[in-house]
């Protein structure tokens, strides 16, 4: 039964094309924005087009050659103009060679180029969006476009410029010697190309779709990848003992992306093939009518020989061409997909003439911190649309958020005076971290203004503001990396000094000491190597090298023992000193030392004021402190705060 229902679900999570995303044509466009990326390599684009015209007049001239081989100097016996014109076809040949060559280096150096352009473009572009796109993209998914899809796209460059003026140029050469020789064999020729073209407009269309709903899968694969191979989800897994599971969810999306590679490999051969039991016929007719004709005298038997070699020289570039078709389109998907994630405009960007933070201060270069006001602000998440691509999210399902959703926030009004501490508390879900959140302008208020120092944050540069805030949230990240390189990640450049004084303010640097390898102990994913309150602590370390003159932090809820306890409180004192700070308290230690404490409930501030101002109104945060924290509280005082 368990299997039964684990296999519906993992149906559901499967996305098989449904449709929607394979069935999408290319934009219009495309193609032109193409250009301007192969044009910025001027040098290999000009050795291109000059490498291109040797080869195909090169090609052209071949058999013109061999004809003259023939009539003018195998037929009328003449031996020194048969060498001649032999050396000749050889140093053509030598020449097309080097051509080739020429043409292989610039077309890969313009392909590689343009993937060195895309993939900057699109990995800065993804680090510029706002927090909302982060949490509806899927990593594995934005991986995946950043490798597949790009490398998708520079098949479209090489493709497209190096083949489409050869092929071109060698189809009018080839011509135009063919109707030199004989324009009756030529028309016949020429008759057969429809038939050449028909199965490459067949199955360009239907492998586009195929390519498409392949690079979905591709996608998928790296998310599932991605999620399952942290160390999170590779813990979920085994703790729900669904490893199976997982291996089946993969070996599905996998099977569905061989089964599609091997249709591309039969379309591909059909196309071939076609194309080599063509060419063989319309050898079989052009011998047929020239061989007739040279019987009749009408055609020198060089001209025939010339017309078979530049058969052979047509019906090259024709496959090509239909083959090519099928190429670039599906090539056209790959920039299709990178186009939507650069035409993604982030939600949060800054204004045109947005100010420093220092520059708009009044006080600059005081020292002073900053104060933190909030006017009627009213807030909700975006929803998906907004800030994301449906191509890059889940399989299915709604999304949060949405123009019918509830304010999360509502009309919120309060100060955070300078070098003092706020505390936020309230229920779970209350909407404390949202508040934080506006701050660095994670997100933007939709009603209301937030300011810092009196200024708009909207109106400051975004460095400036991230530069002057400080954020430590509750389940502080840390990358793969080293101790040292996670601090120095706050102030590059650190000296060891420098180092060793913040983690001791942070009161770790005992327990980073005692490590075997010191601060360059390499902390493991997410920073799993270490417990939640040393990583806490040295997410303070990091913020304390920062230095910021606002600190926004969340307190970890996890209960620790006493000592943890205190000497997280010791490191927090110093952290916050003489800074403006924001702080979701969940410890009565941390609300006490506030100077004033904000109560959050349902997206609203309920009272405001100092702890025993707000004991005293027994309101909200009475009945808050008797619940979360009066078992806190030294009991006489407990006692008497709390007769019940
Ligand atoms: N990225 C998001 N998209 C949509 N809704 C969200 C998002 N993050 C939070 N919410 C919703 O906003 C509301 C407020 O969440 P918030 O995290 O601010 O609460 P909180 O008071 O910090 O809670 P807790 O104390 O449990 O951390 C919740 O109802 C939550 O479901």
């Amino acid at each position: 039964m368990a299997r039964k229902k684990s296999a519906a679900e993992d149906k559901a999570r499967l996305r098989f094309d449904d449709g929607s995303i394979t069935r999408r044509r290319i934009k219009q466009g495309t193609f032109r924005r193409i250009l301007p990326y192969a044009l910025t390599y001027p040098w290999p684009m000009t050795l291109l087009v000059i490498s291109t015209v040797v080869d195909a007049a090169a090609t052209a001239a071949g058999p013109l050659l061999l004809k003259m081989v023939i009539d003018d100097g195998i037929l009328p016996g003449r031996t020194d103009t048969v060498i001649w014109l032999c050396l000749g076809v050889t140093g053509l040949a030598l020449v097309e060679g080097a051509a080739m060559y020429v043409q292989a280096w610039a077309s890969g150096r313009i392909g590689e180029g343009v993937v060195y352009d895309l993939r900057n473009r699109v990995f800065t572009h993804i680090q510029k969006q706002s927090l909302t796109f982060f949490t509806r993209a899927q990593t594995g998914a934005l991986v995946s476009r950043l490798n597949t899809d790009v490398v998708g796209a520079r098949q479209a460059v090489t493709v497209l410029l190096s083949q489409t003026l050869s092929v071109l140029l060698s189809l009018a050469l080839v011509l135009a010697a063919m109707f030199y020789l004989s324009w009756q064999i030529t028309l016949a020729a020429l008759a057969m190309i429809p038939l050449f073209l028909l199965p490459a407009r067949l199955v360009s269309g239907r492998l586009q779709r195929l390519t498409r709903e392949r690079m979905e899968l591709d996608g998928d694969m790296s998310s599932l990848m991605s999620e399952r191979f942290n160390v999170s989800g590779a813990m979920l897994a085994k703790l729900y003992g669904r490893v199976e599971d997982e291996s089946g969810l993969f070996a599905r999306k996998a099977g569905r992306v061989r089964d599609i590679a091997v249709l591309g490999i039969l379309y591909g051969r059909t196309l071939s093939i076609v194309g080599t039991v063509l060419t063989a016929i319309t050898t079989a007719l052009v011998y047929g009518l020239g061989g007739v004709l040279t019987i009749d005298g009408t055609l020198a038997l060089g001209t025939l020989v010339a017309m078979v070699a530049l058969l052979m020289r047509l019906y090259g570039p024709i496959n090509q061409l239909s083959s090519m078709q099928a190429t670039v389109m599906t090539a056209l998907v790959s920039f299709d997909r990178v186009f939507e994630v650069l035409d993604l405009e982030p939600n949060i960007a800054e204004r045109p003439g947005a100010r420093d933070l220092a520059d708009a201060r009044p006080a600059a270069g005081s020292g002073e911190a900053p104060d933190i006001t909030f006017e009627g602000v009213s807030f909700r998440y975006p929803s998906g649309d907004e800030a994301a691509l449906a191509s890059l999210g889940p399989a299915g399902g709604d999304r949060p958020g949405g123009a019918d959703e509830a304010w999360t926030l509502q009309n919120l009004d309060f100060h955070a005076p300078a070098g003092k501490l706020t505390a936020l508390v309230g229920p779970s879900g209350a909407g404390k971290t949202t508040i934080t959140q506006l701050v660095p302008r994670l997100y933007d208020p939709d009603r209301g203004t937030v300011r810092i120092a009196g200024q708009d944050v909207r109106d400051l540069t975004l460095q400036s503001l991230r530069d002057t805030i400080g954020v430590v949230t509750q389940d502080a990240h840390l990358f793969h990396d080293t101790l040292r390189a996670n601090l120095e990640y706050a102030r590059p450049g650190a000296s060891e000094q420098e180092l060793i004084d913040a983690c001791e303010a942070a009161l770790i640097w005992d327990t980073v000491r005692a490590l075997p390898d010191g601060l360059d102990t390499l902390v493991g994913d997410r920073g799993y190597r270490l417990s939640g309150g040393e990583k806490q602590r040295i997410a303070l370390a990091r913020l304390l090298l920062k230095a910021p003159s606002v600190v926004v932090l969340d307190e970890a809820t996890a209960h620790l023992d006493s000592d943890s306890e205190a000497a997280i409180q010791r490191a927090l004192k110093t952290a916050l000193a003489g800074r403006t700070s924001l702080v979701i308290a969940h410890r009565l230690s941390t609300i006490r030392e506030a100077d004033r404490i904000l109560v959050v409930e349902a997206g609203q501030i309920r009272e405001q004021g100092t702890h025993k101002e707000l004991l005293a109104a027994d309101g909200l945060y009475a009945a808050l402190y008797r619940t979360q924290f009066a078992q806190d509280e030294p009991l006489e005082e407990a006692a008497v705060l709390d007769p019940a």
